[in-house]
């Protein structure tokens, strides 16, 4: 059985979660140890996959679970807005760290190497591609260059004004149009993730209303300020 194929079966069988286990940068969670700590109890909590960001933390995470991970590298550069996976190196190193399944930005703005590039080193590998897109287009072009996951990752970021909703409309075309769809990106209640499933994705990514303690305290303090004011 292929590693989709297995990882399909588990889908089948207790749903389609996937936990991103990245803290807000310099949060005190922010560490491999306490990392390695949350992923293990998504997993122990039914995740059938883990999305996972830096080298040191996919290596930390892979000692502890068993689940498939996504990796990822977030690079700063400074002559492009790419920032996921930018490099063949951040490929490597994330193989060489345990991870199973590479996602990388799979947007269509200038980028410091091509997705061609990218798909032909995860193969190499012999490890799963996932893009993270923004629109049909990104979707669809990544989809035909092999990328076996297309994830909406990136819908509402390419832009200055963040939607606070997710994009299901996305979800909906991708899947239509025969992708596997990871829904990933503000759903942040579990009626929101239902509805990606309703709406064709194969799984969803989870990652702040799970994993950022910071923005769920936020929510929470926005929500009751000033109710009684
Ligand atoms: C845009 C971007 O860089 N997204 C990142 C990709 O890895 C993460 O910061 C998100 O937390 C992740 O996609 C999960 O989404 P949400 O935290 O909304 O559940």
């Amino acid at each position: 059985m292929s590693f989709l194929d297995a990882l399909d079966a588990k889908v089948k069988a207790q749903g389609g979660l996937i936990v991103s286990c990245q803290p807000v940068p310099q949060s005190p969670l922010d560490k491999p140890d306490i990392i390695a700590a949350m992923a293990l109890a998504a997993e122990q909590a039914g995740a059938v996959a883990l999305r996972i960001e830096g080298v040191e933390n996919v290596r930390a995470v892979r000692a502890v679970v068993t689940v498939p991970i996504i990796g990822i590298v977030k690079r700063d550069l400074p002559d492009t807005p790419v920032r996921i996976t930018p490099w063949l190196d951040d490929v490597d190193a994330l193989a060489q760290a345990g991870a199973s399944i590479i996602a990388f930005d799979g947007t269509q703005r200038p980028r410091p190497v091509a997705v061609d590039a990218l798909l032909a080193r995860i193969r190499q590998h012999q490890l799963i591609a996932m893009a993270d897109c923004s629109t049909l287009q990104e979707g669809l072009a990544c989809h035909q260059q092999g990328a076996q996951l297309i994830g909406t990752t990136l819908s509402g970021y390419t832009s200055a004004v963040i939607p606070t909703e997710p994009d299901l409309a996305l979800v909906s075309s991708l899947s239509n149009a025969g992708c596997r769809v990871v829904a990933e990106g503000r759903y942040n209640s579990p009626e929101l993730a239902a509805q990606a499933i309703q709406h064709g994705a194969w799984t969803v990514t989870v990652g702040s209303a799970i994993t950022r303690l910071e923005h769920i305290c936020q929510w929470y303090r926005d929500a009751i300020q000033g109710v009684n004011a």
